[in-house]
This record gives C-alpha cells, sequence and structure tokens, in this order.
C-alpha cells in the first residue's frame, strides 16, 4: 500500500519543534509523498504522539523515522529503522536493533518496518557526531556503501545524509551508479526547486527537512520536483 519506490518528495518533520497548524495544512496538502517525523535529540514520545495525531488528520502518509526506543508508537503507516553504514561504533549499526528486537521482535509486523542503510557525509551534523560517523569518505567508498546496502544487505533504502547542509551531486550520483533495487534517498541543505531537481537528477527520493521552519514557501516550492521528469 505504501511503496517508497512511487515516491519523489518527501517532507521531514522534527517533533522537538515548533510548527503551525497553517503551516501544518499546508505542507501536508502540498502533494508531497510522505511526512517523516524524526530527528535526532529531543525526541519523546509526546512530542511524537503530538505531532503523529496532528498530521494524522490529512491522508498523506505519515512515517516514523526511529532513532529512540522510546518514542515508539503505534499508529503511523510505516516505521523507517535507520542503521548508519559508516558509524564506527556498533551500536548504532545494529546495537540498539539488536536491543529492541531482542525486546519487541514478537510483537513487530514487519511489513511495516523498513531499514534505511544510511551513509552519513556532513561532519558537522548531529547524527554525524552522535554516531561517530567516518568522515572524508570518496565517492568510492560511498558507492561501496550503496553498493553493501544492495547487494550484501538487501536494505529497501540507502540515504545519503547532510542533514543542515547542500551536499555534492557527484556523490549522490556515484550511489546511484550501484543502485538498481535499493531506494535512494538523498536529504540535507535543500532550500529551492533547482536544489531538489540537482538532487533528484540521481536520487529516488529527496528529503525536505530544515527549511520548513526558516521559509515554508521556499520549503513548499520543492515539491513542484514531482513534475517534473527525471
Ligand atoms: C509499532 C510498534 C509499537 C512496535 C513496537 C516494537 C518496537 C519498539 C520496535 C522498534 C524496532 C527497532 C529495531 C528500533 C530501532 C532502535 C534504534 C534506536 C535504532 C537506532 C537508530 C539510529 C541509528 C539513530 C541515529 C541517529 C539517526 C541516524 C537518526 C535519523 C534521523 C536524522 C538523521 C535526523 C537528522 O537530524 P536532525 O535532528 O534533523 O538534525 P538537525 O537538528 O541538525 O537538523
Ligand atoms: O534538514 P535538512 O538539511 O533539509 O535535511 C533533511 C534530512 O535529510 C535530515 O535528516
Ligand atoms: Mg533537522
Amino acid at each position: 500500500m505504501y511503496d517508497v519506490r512511487e515516491w519523489r518528495h518527501v517532507f521531514k518533520l522534527d517533533p522537538n519543534k515548533d510548527i503551525s497548524d497553517e503551516a501544518l495544512d499546508s505542507l501536508c496538502e502540498s502533494g508531497t509523498d510522505a511526512i517523516i517525523i524524526g530527528g535526532t535529540d529531543g525526541i519523546t514520545l509526546d512530542n511524537v504522539l503530538n505531532l503523529m495525531a496532528r498530521v494524522r488528520r490529512y491522508t498523506v502518509p505519515c512515517i516514523l523515522e526511529v532513532s529512540t526506543i522510546d518514542s515508539v508508537s503505534p499508529g503511523f503507516d510505516l516505521y523507517f529503522i535507520p542503521t548508519v553504514l559508516n558509524s564506527t561504533d556498533t551500536k548504532w549499526i545494529t546495537g540498539l536493533h539488536h536491543e529492541a528486537v531482542k525486546e519487541y521482535g514478537e510483537l513487530m509486523d514487519w511489513d511495516e518496518f523498513l531499514i534505511q542503510g544510511y551513509c552519513v557525509l556532513n561532519k558537522d551534523c548531529k547524527a554525524a557526531k552522535l554516531t561517530s560517523a567516518k568522515m572524508d569518505l570518496s565517492e568510492e567508498d560511498v558507492a561501496a556503501y550503496a553498493l553493501m546496502a544492495e547487494k550484501m544487505f538487501h536494505l529497501p533504502i540507502f540515504y545519503l545524509e547532510y542533514s543542515g547542509a547542500y551536499g555534492d551531486p557527484s556523490f549522490v550520483k556515484a550511489a546511484k551508479s550501484q543502485l538498481n533495487e535499493t531506494v535512494l534517498f538523498y536529504g540535507g541543505g535543500i532550500e529551492t526547486l533547482e536544489q531538489a531537481e540537482e538532487m533528484g537528477n540521481y536520487a529516488d527520493v529527496v528529503v525536505v527537512g530544515n527549511i520548513i521552519y526558516k521559509d515554508l514557501s521556499a520549503a513548499l516550492r520543492t515539491v513542484e520536483i514531482k513534475k517534473s521528469n527525471r
């Protein structure tokens, strides 16, 4: 029912940031393919549930990107589980996942869970610091992570993450060159339609986050990528 292979554009909302009803209405009615709820810090069950309830008034698919086990709740259309492939700490690759599955694995409807193989490329972003991600990767390194995501781990999603900064399209191209089955997400610093299109030349899905809170009209214009051909 919710097929990420058909997506082109998603908004990522941070439960730790305020958003007005009016702004949320325009995002949910924008024509974007989905609303992802996720962030790296200040994520609590309360702020996740609050935002989910507000997005739930609309028909747009609502996805929880899990960053803490305590903030998982029923009621989402899908759950994305990040694993940071270039983390140097196993906690963020399989560690927390093992603990969660050990405790809740029997309860999980596995069809609702999609694993995202993250490759974090902006050294200054919170996710890079939190997960002690390996930095200074070359295009060949990124291409190899993409190939691992698809051929070794058969992950449904490979996510090139530049959170907070606009990345290098040649790295997105390098990742895409290795992928046939795995869907390529790009996120980071997209503020204009032109940037969405540039990354969308290679990425299957572009993720738009921070600009929502800085310039809502600019964020809404990025949805027009859905009208353009790849
Ligand atoms: C449906 C239901 C009730 C089921 C119950 C069973 C259950 C609890 C299942 C959970 C299963 C499971 C395997 C959970 C995984 C647990 C876990 C905590 C995994 C670790 C995830 C991880 C690697 C987090 C690291 C950080 C990260 C990559 C986060 C992704 C989001 C991201 C990068 C946001 C960008 O950062 P942002 O905060 O926006 O940064 P700025 O503020 O700088 O913009
Ligand atoms: O917030 P921005 O920089 O748009 O990045 C989007 C998303 O990839 C963050 O996880
Ligand atoms: Mg953010």
